[in-house]
């Protein structure tokens, strides 16, 4: 299964890092930043549907997205566009990312921005605050709930929040016990890569009132987002159809005005 080998190699490319820098140091270097203000969050919440653009040059279901991928002018263009958070892929092998994609795009976009990584290890949180990071992915499929509860609690202590992803009910009860505040539906299931929107709308229910909730994946067209944002989404990641998209401006200005 796709996931476990994305999980196996995050672990592998964790251990390489560490043996370059240790946890220690790692620790000791986010923890020696300013602490952030969760401005991803905040980011997020408010009376309109927010919209978290994604840097993504490939994926497994797709292979190469974007083959030119000139990821500098795609991250002027969401800054330019009004994107309310940019997420940024760093996985290497199947995503085809980047520590460093992930910091020059920091350089450019002033917008609070996730790292998107498979986090199988809290070195990866300091590793994501020290790259400048607002906010980390944490995948309930591949984290129990006490892992989960630990891992917010860095998060916590460091100011930058945690997108707990969900896929069912039972990973959404999950997020909640473990204190989530930002719950995402990822509507693509990452074990046969099968997109259902309605994922989202299903699993609604389950996030507390109070909590951030996002849609993610799998938005084709203006009227999937009108769609989730009538089903409740705070907000709403997309990837490949903005990065397909020749005027990302013109639409990113197509889904907002859909959900308005
Ligand atoms: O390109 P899409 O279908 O708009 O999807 C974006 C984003 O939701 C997707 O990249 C994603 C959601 N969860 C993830 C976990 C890991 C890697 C990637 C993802």
């Amino acid at each position: 299964m796709i996931l476990d080998e994305l999980a196996a190699h995050a672990r592998e490319r964790v251990a390489a890092d560490k043996a370059k820098i240790s946890l220690e140091d790692m620790k000791a270097q986010a923890e020696a930043l300013p602490k952030g203000d969760f401005r991803f969050e905040k980011a997020l919440a408010g009376r309109d549907c927010a919209f978290i653009c994604e840097v993504k040059k490939a994926s497994p279901s797709k292979g190469v997205i974007d083959p030119v991928f000139d990821f500098e002018a795609i991250a002027q263009s969401y800054e330019q566009a009004g994107a309310d958070c940019v997420s940024c892929l760093t996985e290497p092998k199947w995503f085809l990312g980047s520590d460093e994609i992930f910091q020059k795009v920091r350089g450019i976009v002033t917008k609070p921005m996730i790292r998107k990584d498979f986090t199988v290890d809290e070195y990866q949180i300091y590793q994501a605050k020290v790259l400048g990071a607002d906010a980390v992915l944490l995948i309930c499929t591949l984290l129990d709930t006490e892992t989960i509860r630990d891992y917010i609690g860095i998060c916590d202590k460091l100011g930058i929040s945690a997108l707990v992803e969900t896929h069912d009910a039972q990973e959404m009860q999950s997020a909640v016990r473990a204190g989530a505040r930002l719950i995402g539906v990822n509507n693509r299931n990452l074990k046969d890569f099968t997109v259902d929107l309605g994922n989202a709308a299903r699993l609604r229910e389950g996030a507390p009132d109070g909590t951030v909730f996002v849609a993610e994946s799998g938005v084709a067209s203006p009227a999937d987002a009108a769609a989730l944002r009538k089903t409740g989404a705070d907000a709403v990641l997309v990837g490949e159809y903005l990065m397909r998209a020749a005027d990302k401006k013109q639409a990113l200005d197509a889904l907002r005005e859909a959900t308005k």
